[in-house]
Protein backbone atom coordinates (compact mmCIF):
# COMPACT_ATOMS: atom_id res chain seq x y z
CA UNK A 1 0.00 0.00 0.00
CA UNK A 2 1.68 3.59 -0.95
CA UNK A 3 0.47 5.98 1.61
CA UNK A 4 0.67 9.41 2.67
CA UNK A 5 4.40 10.52 4.35
CA UNK A 6 3.50 11.00 7.86
CA UNK A 7 1.98 14.25 8.76
CA UNK A 8 5.12 15.56 10.38
CA UNK A 9 4.02 19.21 11.13
CA UNK A 10 0.35 18.55 11.29
CA UNK A 11 -0.25 21.93 11.04
CA UNK A 12 -0.94 21.51 7.05
CA UNK A 13 -5.04 21.80 6.84
CA UNK A 14 -5.42 23.28 3.75
CA UNK A 15 -7.09 21.50 0.97
CA UNK A 16 -4.13 20.23 -1.41
CA UNK A 17 -2.94 18.12 -4.80
CA UNK A 18 -1.27 15.70 -3.24
CA UNK A 19 1.01 12.82 -4.93
CA UNK A 20 -0.21 10.11 -2.59
CA UNK A 21 -3.28 8.43 -2.09
CA UNK A 22 -5.71 11.25 -0.50
CA UNK A 23 -5.62 11.64 3.03
CA UNK A 24 -9.32 10.95 2.90
CA UNK A 25 -8.64 8.16 1.02
CA UNK A 26 -6.49 6.35 3.57
CA UNK A 27 -8.91 7.27 6.34
CA UNK A 28 -11.73 5.56 4.98
CA UNK A 29 -9.29 2.73 4.03
CA UNK A 30 -7.83 2.34 7.14
CA UNK A 31 -11.40 2.64 9.02
CA UNK A 32 -12.58 -0.34 6.73
CA UNK A 33 -9.64 -2.63 7.80
CA UNK A 34 -10.69 -1.42 11.31
CA UNK A 35 -14.06 -3.30 10.98
CA UNK A 36 -12.90 -6.38 9.38
CA UNK A 37 -10.03 -6.68 12.00
CA UNK A 38 -13.05 -5.96 14.92
CA UNK A 39 -15.65 -8.62 13.44
CA UNK A 40 -11.95 -11.15 12.85
CA UNK A 41 -11.67 -10.31 16.63
CA UNK A 42 -14.99 -10.85 17.69
CA UNK A 43 -15.55 -14.16 16.08
CA UNK A 44 -12.81 -15.54 17.26
CA UNK A 45 -12.85 -14.61 20.60
CA UNK A 46 -16.20 -15.51 20.98
CA UNK A 47 -15.42 -19.18 19.43
CA UNK A 48 -12.74 -19.35 21.79
CA UNK A 49 -14.33 -18.47 24.85
CA UNK A 50 -17.49 -20.85 23.82
CA UNK A 51 -15.00 -23.49 24.12
CA UNK A 52 -13.08 -22.55 27.08
CA UNK A 53 -16.39 -21.53 29.41
CA UNK A 54 -17.62 -25.03 28.70
CA UNK A 55 -18.29 -26.84 31.61
CA UNK A 56 -21.67 -28.67 31.21
CA UNK A 57 -21.54 -32.31 31.03
CA UNK A 58 -21.23 -34.85 33.66
CA UNK A 59 -19.86 -37.59 31.57
CA UNK A 60 -16.09 -37.66 31.90
CA UNK A 61 -15.87 -36.92 27.96
CA UNK A 62 -14.51 -32.69 27.38
CA UNK A 63 -13.79 -30.89 24.49
CA UNK A 64 -10.18 -31.18 25.34
CA UNK A 65 -10.16 -34.40 25.17
CA UNK A 66 -10.33 -34.26 21.29
CA UNK A 67 -7.05 -32.84 19.40
CA UNK A 68 -9.29 -31.45 16.64
CA UNK A 69 -10.99 -29.11 19.87
CA UNK A 70 -8.17 -28.24 21.23
CA UNK A 71 -7.13 -27.14 17.83
CA UNK A 72 -9.93 -25.09 16.89
CA UNK A 73 -9.72 -23.63 20.35
CA UNK A 74 -5.80 -22.67 20.16
CA UNK A 75 -6.20 -21.13 16.40
CA UNK A 76 -8.82 -18.70 17.17
CA UNK A 77 -7.03 -17.36 20.66
CA UNK A 78 -4.40 -16.49 18.90
CA UNK A 79 -6.30 -14.86 15.94
CA UNK A 80 -8.55 -13.25 18.82
CA UNK A 81 -4.73 -11.98 20.22
CA UNK A 82 -3.27 -11.04 16.98
CA UNK A 83 -6.32 -9.07 15.90
CA UNK A 84 -6.69 -7.14 19.36
CA UNK A 85 -2.80 -5.80 18.10
CA UNK A 86 -4.12 -4.88 14.79
CA UNK A 87 -6.73 -2.75 16.06
CA UNK A 88 -4.99 -1.07 17.98
CA UNK A 89 -2.69 -0.30 14.83
CA UNK A 90 -5.00 0.83 13.11
CA UNK A 91 -6.80 3.15 15.45
CA UNK A 92 -3.22 4.36 15.31
CA UNK A 93 -2.96 4.92 11.73
CA UNK A 94 -6.41 6.40 11.65
CA UNK A 95 -5.63 8.94 14.07
CA UNK A 96 -2.39 9.90 12.65
CA UNK A 97 -3.30 9.46 8.87
CA UNK A 98 0.09 6.96 8.48
CA UNK A 99 1.07 3.94 8.18
CA UNK A 100 2.68 2.14 11.15
CA UNK A 101 5.51 0.14 8.98
CA UNK A 102 7.36 1.14 6.11
CA UNK A 103 5.47 0.37 2.35
CA UNK A 104 6.44 -2.79 1.94
CA UNK A 105 6.62 -4.25 5.21
CA UNK A 106 2.86 -2.40 5.72
CA UNK A 107 1.19 -4.06 2.79
CA UNK A 108 2.19 -7.46 4.70
CA UNK A 109 0.58 -5.85 7.71
CA UNK A 110 -2.35 -5.13 5.85
CA UNK A 111 -3.38 -7.82 3.65
CA UNK A 112 -0.51 -10.55 3.23
CA UNK A 113 -0.40 -12.46 6.60
CA UNK A 114 -4.54 -12.67 6.67
CA UNK A 115 -3.93 -15.55 4.38
CA UNK A 116 -2.21 -17.30 7.14
CA UNK A 117 -4.66 -16.58 9.59
CA UNK A 118 -7.68 -17.08 7.64
CA UNK A 119 -5.62 -20.80 6.67
CA UNK A 120 -5.03 -21.58 10.26
CA UNK A 121 -8.62 -20.84 11.17
CA UNK A 122 -9.86 -22.94 8.24
CA UNK A 123 -8.10 -26.11 9.08
CA UNK A 124 -9.05 -26.08 12.79
CA UNK A 125 -12.40 -25.50 12.06
CA UNK A 126 -12.58 -27.68 9.45
CA UNK A 127 -10.78 -30.50 11.80
CA UNK A 128 -13.44 -29.64 13.96
CA UNK A 129 -16.10 -30.31 12.01
CA UNK A 130 -14.83 -33.62 10.85
CA UNK A 131 -14.42 -34.34 14.97
CA UNK A 132 -18.29 -33.26 15.54
CA UNK A 133 -19.56 -35.39 12.75
CA UNK A 134 -18.05 -38.20 13.78
CA UNK A 135 -19.46 -37.26 17.47
CA UNK A 136 -22.63 -36.58 16.15
CA UNK A 137 -24.85 -40.03 17.07
CA UNK A 138 -22.43 -40.41 20.48
CA UNK A 139 -23.73 -37.02 21.45
CA UNK A 140 -26.32 -36.54 24.14
CA UNK A 141 -27.28 -34.32 26.45
CA UNK A 142 -24.67 -35.15 28.89
CA UNK A 143 -22.44 -34.22 25.86
CA UNK A 144 -23.68 -30.67 25.48
CA UNK A 145 -20.06 -30.01 24.47
CA UNK A 146 -20.56 -31.41 21.23
CA UNK A 147 -22.86 -28.78 20.77
CA UNK A 148 -21.03 -25.75 21.96
CA UNK A 149 -18.43 -26.85 19.67
CA UNK A 150 -20.50 -26.69 16.65
CA UNK A 151 -20.97 -22.78 17.62
CA UNK A 152 -17.22 -22.53 18.35
CA UNK A 153 -16.67 -23.85 14.94
CA UNK A 154 -19.35 -21.78 13.26
CA UNK A 155 -17.89 -18.69 14.87
CA UNK A 156 -14.51 -19.97 13.38
CA UNK A 157 -15.47 -19.97 10.41
CA UNK A 158 -16.67 -16.62 10.03
CA UNK A 159 -13.82 -15.66 11.77
CA UNK A 160 -12.14 -17.14 8.56
CA UNK A 161 -14.78 -15.32 5.96
CA UNK A 162 -13.88 -11.71 7.88
CA UNK A 163 -9.95 -12.31 7.14
CA UNK A 164 -10.94 -13.64 3.69
CA UNK A 165 -12.93 -10.66 3.26
CA UNK A 166 -10.45 -8.35 4.13
CA UNK A 167 -8.33 -9.64 1.83
CA UNK A 168 -10.13 -9.91 -1.02
CA UNK A 169 -10.97 -5.46 -0.31
CA UNK A 170 -6.93 -5.26 -0.73
CA UNK A 171 -8.13 -5.38 -4.98
CA UNK A 172 -8.85 -1.99 -5.16
CA UNK A 173 -6.37 -0.75 -2.56
CA UNK A 174 -3.77 -2.20 -4.79
CA UNK A 175 -4.60 -0.82 -7.72
CA UNK A 176 -4.75 2.66 -5.77
CA UNK A 177 -0.92 3.24 -6.11
CA UNK A 178 2.23 1.05 -6.70
CA UNK A 179 5.70 1.17 -4.59
CA UNK A 180 7.17 4.34 -6.12
CA UNK A 181 10.65 3.08 -8.71
CA UNK A 182 14.17 2.73 -6.59
CA UNK A 183 16.35 6.12 -6.58
CA UNK A 184 20.01 5.22 -7.24
CA UNK A 185 21.61 3.40 -5.44
CA UNK A 186 24.23 6.54 -4.44
CA UNK A 187 21.11 8.01 -2.86
CA UNK A 188 21.75 5.59 -0.23
CA UNK A 189 25.73 5.69 0.16
CA UNK A 190 26.98 6.41 3.29
CA UNK A 191 30.18 7.01 1.98
CA UNK A 192 29.57 9.20 -1.27
CA UNK A 193 27.54 12.21 -0.50
CA UNK A 194 25.53 13.44 -3.60
CA UNK A 195 24.73 16.54 -5.12
CA UNK A 196 20.86 16.41 -5.91
CA UNK A 197 20.50 16.42 -9.64
CA UNK A 198 17.24 18.27 -10.76
CA UNK A 199 16.14 18.66 -14.34
CA UNK A 200 13.98 21.51 -14.93
CA UNK A 201 11.99 21.07 -18.34
CA UNK A 202 11.11 24.37 -19.77
CA UNK A 203 14.07 26.30 -17.15
CA UNK A 204 14.94 29.18 -19.67
CA UNK A 205 11.07 30.69 -19.33
CA UNK A 206 9.63 33.00 -17.33
CA UNK A 207 8.80 31.10 -14.36
CA UNK A 208 11.43 28.47 -14.92
CA UNK A 209 14.38 31.14 -14.85
CA UNK A 210 13.46 32.16 -11.74
CA UNK A 211 12.92 28.47 -10.12
CA UNK A 212 16.72 27.95 -11.48
CA UNK A 213 17.59 30.82 -9.62
CA UNK A 214 15.80 29.62 -6.14
CA UNK A 215 17.01 26.17 -7.00
CA UNK A 216 21.16 27.03 -7.25
CA UNK A 217 20.91 28.82 -4.29
CA UNK A 218 21.41 25.49 -2.23
CA UNK A 219 24.68 24.33 -2.83
CA UNK A 220 24.04 20.91 -2.77
CA UNK A 221 21.93 20.89 -6.42
CA UNK A 222 22.86 20.56 -9.18
CA UNK A 223 20.52 22.27 -11.85
CA UNK A 224 20.08 20.83 -15.58
CA UNK A 225 17.77 23.19 -17.95
CA UNK A 226 16.33 21.22 -20.80
CA UNK A 227 14.48 23.86 -23.10
CA UNK A 228 13.83 24.54 -26.78
CA UNK A 229 13.90 28.12 -26.37
CA UNK A 230 10.22 28.35 -28.63
CA UNK A 231 9.35 30.99 -25.45
CA UNK A 232 12.31 30.88 -23.33
CA UNK A 233 15.57 32.27 -23.73
CA UNK A 234 19.49 31.88 -23.06
CA UNK A 235 19.29 35.65 -21.12
CA UNK A 236 17.19 34.38 -18.35
CA UNK A 237 19.72 32.21 -17.50
CA UNK A 238 22.86 33.93 -18.55
CA UNK A 239 24.64 34.32 -15.20
CA UNK A 240 24.36 30.52 -14.43
CA UNK A 241 25.50 29.17 -18.05
CA UNK A 242 29.50 28.33 -17.20
CA UNK A 243 28.33 27.73 -13.80
CA UNK A 244 30.32 24.14 -12.64
CA UNK A 245 26.58 23.04 -10.86
CA UNK A 246 24.68 24.13 -14.18
CA UNK A 247 23.88 22.35 -17.21
CA UNK A 248 21.59 23.87 -20.19
CA UNK A 249 20.18 21.68 -23.34
CA UNK A 250 18.90 22.79 -26.38
CA UNK A 251 16.08 20.06 -26.22
CA UNK A 252 12.49 19.46 -26.87
CA UNK A 253 10.44 17.79 -24.68
CA UNK A 254 8.54 15.87 -27.58
CA UNK A 255 11.62 13.77 -27.80
CA UNK A 256 13.38 11.19 -24.80
CA UNK A 257 15.78 12.83 -22.93
CA UNK A 258 18.38 10.36 -21.35
CA UNK A 259 19.62 12.37 -18.06
CA UNK A 260 20.17 10.80 -14.47
CA UNK A 261 18.39 12.78 -12.07
CA UNK A 262 16.95 12.77 -8.74
CA UNK A 263 14.09 14.97 -9.58
CA UNK A 264 12.14 16.76 -12.46
CA UNK A 265 10.07 20.17 -12.71
CA UNK A 266 8.18 19.52 -15.72
CA UNK A 267 7.01 23.15 -16.93
CA UNK A 268 7.83 23.03 -20.63
CA UNK A 269 4.86 24.42 -22.75
CA UNK A 270 4.30 27.81 -23.55
CA UNK A 271 1.45 29.13 -21.15
CA UNK A 272 0.25 32.41 -22.78
CA UNK A 273 -2.75 31.97 -25.32
CA UNK A 274 -1.10 33.90 -28.04
CA UNK A 275 2.12 31.38 -27.74
CA UNK A 276 0.34 28.25 -27.42
CA UNK A 277 -2.38 29.13 -29.97
CA UNK A 278 0.25 29.77 -32.52
CA UNK A 279 1.32 25.89 -33.10
CA UNK A 280 -2.04 23.85 -31.25
CA UNK A 281 -0.85 20.61 -32.50
CA UNK A 282 2.79 21.13 -31.41
CA UNK A 283 1.24 22.31 -27.82
CA UNK A 284 -1.24 19.33 -27.40
CA UNK A 285 2.26 17.40 -28.14
CA UNK A 286 4.21 19.23 -25.81
CA UNK A 287 2.09 18.85 -23.58
CA UNK A 288 1.06 14.83 -24.18
CA UNK A 289 4.14 13.12 -25.41
CA UNK A 290 6.19 15.71 -23.52
CA UNK A 291 4.63 14.68 -20.21
CA UNK A 292 4.97 10.79 -21.17
CA UNK A 293 8.42 11.59 -21.65
CA UNK A 294 8.80 12.89 -18.53
CA UNK A 295 7.13 10.19 -16.50
CA UNK A 296 8.95 7.52 -18.48
CA UNK A 297 12.58 9.43 -17.33
CA UNK A 298 10.95 9.73 -13.75
CA UNK A 299 10.24 6.26 -13.83
CA UNK A 300 13.45 4.96 -15.45
CA UNK A 301 15.75 6.75 -12.96
CA UNK A 302 13.07 6.93 -9.29
CA UNK A 303 12.70 10.23 -9.77
CA UNK A 304 10.33 12.53 -8.05
CA UNK A 305 7.96 14.79 -11.01
CA UNK A 306 5.97 17.97 -10.58
CA UNK A 307 3.90 19.16 -13.50
CA UNK A 308 3.02 22.82 -13.68
CA UNK A 309 -0.59 22.80 -14.65
CA UNK A 310 -2.84 25.91 -14.78
CA UNK A 311 -6.13 27.22 -13.75
CA UNK A 312 -7.29 26.58 -17.20
CA UNK A 313 -7.43 23.24 -16.59
CA UNK A 314 -10.92 24.82 -15.14
CA UNK A 315 -11.73 25.89 -18.75
CA UNK A 316 -15.01 28.39 -18.03
CA UNK A 317 -15.35 27.52 -14.48
CA UNK A 318 -19.02 27.76 -13.09
CA UNK A 319 -18.35 28.05 -9.85
CA UNK A 320 -15.76 30.62 -8.07
CA UNK A 321 -13.17 30.23 -6.58
CA UNK A 322 -12.29 27.01 -8.08
CA UNK A 323 -11.78 24.19 -5.63
CA UNK A 324 -9.89 20.96 -6.27
CA UNK A 325 -12.86 18.72 -6.43
CA UNK A 326 -14.52 20.82 -8.84
CA UNK A 327 -13.77 19.03 -12.35
CA UNK A 328 -14.21 22.25 -14.59
CA UNK A 329 -16.17 23.12 -17.66
CA UNK A 330 -13.54 22.73 -20.75
CA UNK A 331 -14.24 23.30 -24.57
CA UNK A 332 -12.69 20.81 -26.16
CA UNK A 333 -12.73 22.24 -29.26
CA UNK A 334 -11.96 25.55 -28.74
CA UNK A 335 -9.09 27.29 -29.96
CA UNK A 336 -7.79 27.07 -26.22
CA UNK A 337 -8.46 23.54 -25.96
CA UNK A 338 -5.10 22.30 -26.93
CA UNK A 339 -3.80 24.04 -23.71
CA UNK A 340 -6.55 23.35 -21.59
CA UNK A 341 -7.55 19.90 -22.71
CA UNK A 342 -3.17 19.13 -23.35
CA UNK A 343 -2.60 20.00 -19.39
CA UNK A 344 -5.81 17.66 -18.34
CA UNK A 345 -4.06 14.89 -20.16
CA UNK A 346 -1.02 15.52 -18.51
CA UNK A 347 -2.65 15.73 -14.75
CA UNK A 348 -3.95 12.50 -16.31
CA UNK A 349 -0.93 10.80 -17.29
CA UNK A 350 0.31 12.02 -13.91
CA UNK A 351 -1.64 10.07 -11.60
CA UNK A 352 -2.13 7.29 -13.76
CA UNK A 353 1.48 6.63 -13.70
CA UNK A 354 1.43 7.44 -10.11
CA UNK A 355 -1.04 5.10 -9.60
CA UNK A 356 0.33 2.23 -12.24
CA UNK A 357 4.14 2.99 -11.41
CA UNK A 358 4.20 4.49 -8.11
CA UNK A 359 6.04 7.66 -9.49
CA UNK A 360 5.60 9.79 -6.96
CA UNK A 361 4.13 13.06 -8.87
CA UNK A 362 3.01 16.34 -7.29
CA UNK A 363 0.87 18.79 -9.53
CA UNK A 364 0.52 22.54 -9.74
CA UNK A 365 -1.74 24.22 -10.89
CA UNK A 366 -0.79 27.59 -11.51
CA UNK A 367 -2.70 30.75 -12.07
CA UNK A 368 -1.84 34.06 -13.47
CA UNK A 369 1.68 34.39 -12.54
CA UNK A 370 3.42 37.64 -13.33
CA UNK A 371 7.09 39.75 -12.73
CA UNK A 372 10.46 40.12 -13.81
CA UNK A 373 11.36 38.47 -17.20
CA UNK A 374 8.20 38.15 -18.82
CA UNK A 375 7.99 38.73 -22.07
CA UNK A 376 6.65 42.73 -23.04
CA UNK A 377 4.92 40.98 -25.97
CA UNK A 378 3.58 38.15 -23.87
CA UNK A 379 -0.25 38.53 -24.46
CA UNK A 380 -0.99 38.29 -20.73
CA UNK A 381 -2.90 41.09 -19.30
CA UNK A 382 -0.92 42.76 -16.13
CA UNK A 383 2.49 42.66 -19.26
CA UNK A 384 -0.26 43.90 -21.75
CA UNK A 385 -1.51 46.90 -19.48
CA UNK A 386 2.20 47.65 -18.14
CA UNK A 387 3.26 47.70 -22.11
CA UNK A 388 0.24 49.91 -22.96
CA UNK A 389 0.89 52.63 -19.73
CA UNK A 390 4.63 52.93 -20.46
CA UNK A 391 3.14 53.97 -24.63
CA UNK A 392 0.54 55.89 -23.14
CA UNK A 393 -2.27 53.95 -24.55
CA UNK A 394 -5.93 52.88 -23.06
CA UNK A 395 -5.90 49.81 -21.53
CA UNK A 396 -7.56 46.81 -23.33
CA UNK A 397 -9.92 45.30 -21.49
CA UNK A 398 -11.19 42.04 -23.64
CA UNK A 399 -15.09 41.20 -23.28
CA UNK A 400 -17.23 40.84 -21.52
CA UNK A 401 -15.22 42.44 -19.01
CA UNK A 402 -16.25 41.08 -15.71
CA UNK A 403 -13.36 37.79 -16.01
CA UNK A 404 -12.00 37.68 -13.07
CA UNK A 405 -8.29 36.34 -11.98
CA UNK A 406 -5.93 35.55 -8.73
CA UNK A 407 -2.76 37.27 -9.78
CA UNK A 408 0.43 35.70 -7.87
CA UNK A 409 4.23 37.41 -8.26
CA UNK A 410 6.83 35.09 -9.97
CA UNK A 411 8.84 34.92 -6.72
CA UNK A 412 6.12 34.01 -4.52
CA UNK A 413 5.16 31.76 -6.63
CA UNK A 414 8.55 30.42 -6.96
CA UNK A 415 9.59 30.48 -3.37
CA UNK A 416 6.76 29.64 -1.77
CA UNK A 417 5.13 27.26 -3.47
CA UNK A 418 7.61 25.20 -6.37
CA UNK A 419 11.05 25.03 -5.37
CA UNK A 420 10.30 23.07 -1.94
CA UNK A 421 7.32 21.02 -3.35
CA UNK A 422 9.31 17.46 -4.36
CA UNK A 423 11.19 17.87 -0.90
CA UNK A 424 9.24 16.69 1.44
CA UNK A 425 6.07 14.54 1.61
CA UNK A 426 3.86 18.00 2.19
CA UNK A 427 0.98 18.70 -0.16
CA UNK A 428 0.34 21.89 -1.32
CA UNK A 429 -2.31 24.34 -2.83
CA UNK A 430 -1.32 26.60 -5.61
CA UNK A 431 -3.75 29.95 -6.55
O1 LIG B 1 -4.81 42.83 -22.92
C1 LIG B 1 -5.54 42.04 -22.33
C2 LIG B 1 -5.18 40.69 -22.12
C3 LIG B 1 -6.05 39.86 -21.46
N1 LIG B 1 -7.23 40.32 -21.00
C4 LIG B 1 -8.16 39.47 -20.25
O2 LIG B 1 -7.56 39.21 -18.99
C5 LIG B 1 -7.85 37.89 -18.58
C6 LIG B 1 -6.55 37.19 -18.30
O3 LIG B 1 -5.98 36.77 -19.50
P1 LIG B 1 -4.48 36.35 -19.67
O4 LIG B 1 -4.17 36.38 -21.12
O5 LIG B 1 -3.61 37.17 -18.77
O6 LIG B 1 -4.37 34.83 -19.24
P2 LIG B 1 -5.29 33.77 -18.47
O7 LIG B 1 -5.51 34.18 -17.04
O8 LIG B 1 -6.52 33.51 -19.27
O9 LIG B 1 -4.36 32.49 -18.51
C7 LIG B 1 -3.02 32.64 -18.16
O10 LIG B 1 -2.85 32.58 -16.78
C8 LIG B 1 -3.03 31.36 -16.15
C9 LIG B 1 -2.05 30.39 -16.72
O11 LIG B 1 -2.17 29.12 -16.15
C10 LIG B 1 -2.23 30.28 -18.18
O12 LIG B 1 -1.20 29.48 -18.68
C11 LIG B 1 -2.18 31.61 -18.87
O13 LIG B 1 -2.60 31.45 -20.16
C12 LIG B 1 -8.65 37.25 -19.70
O14 LIG B 1 -10.00 37.28 -19.39
C13 LIG B 1 -8.39 38.12 -20.90
O15 LIG B 1 -9.47 38.15 -21.78
C14 LIG B 1 -7.58 41.66 -21.21
O16 LIG B 1 -8.66 42.05 -20.79
N2 LIG B 1 -6.71 42.45 -21.86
Amino acid sequence: MRSPQPHRSGGDTQQHFQSTVSVQKLKRFNSLILVFRFAAFCFSLASAVFMLTNSRGSDSLHWYNFDAFRYVVAANAIVAIYSLFEMAASVWEISRNATLFPEICQVWFDFGHDQVFAYLLLSANTAGTELARTLKDTCTDNKAFCVQSDIAIVLGFAGNWTRMSKEASNGDHNSAAKAPPTPSPLRFSKFFQSNMRILITGGAGFIGSHLVDRLMENEKNEVIVADNYFTGSKDNLKKWIGHPRFELIRHDVTEPLLVEVDQIYHLACPASPIFYKYNPVKTIKTNVIGTLNMLGLAKRVGARILLTSTSEVYGDPLIHPQNESYWGNVNPIGVRSCYDEGKRVAETLMFDYHRQHGIEIRIARIFNTYGPRMNIDDGRVVSNFIAQAIRNEPLTVQAPGTQTRSFCYVSDMVSKKLSGALNDGRRFKLS
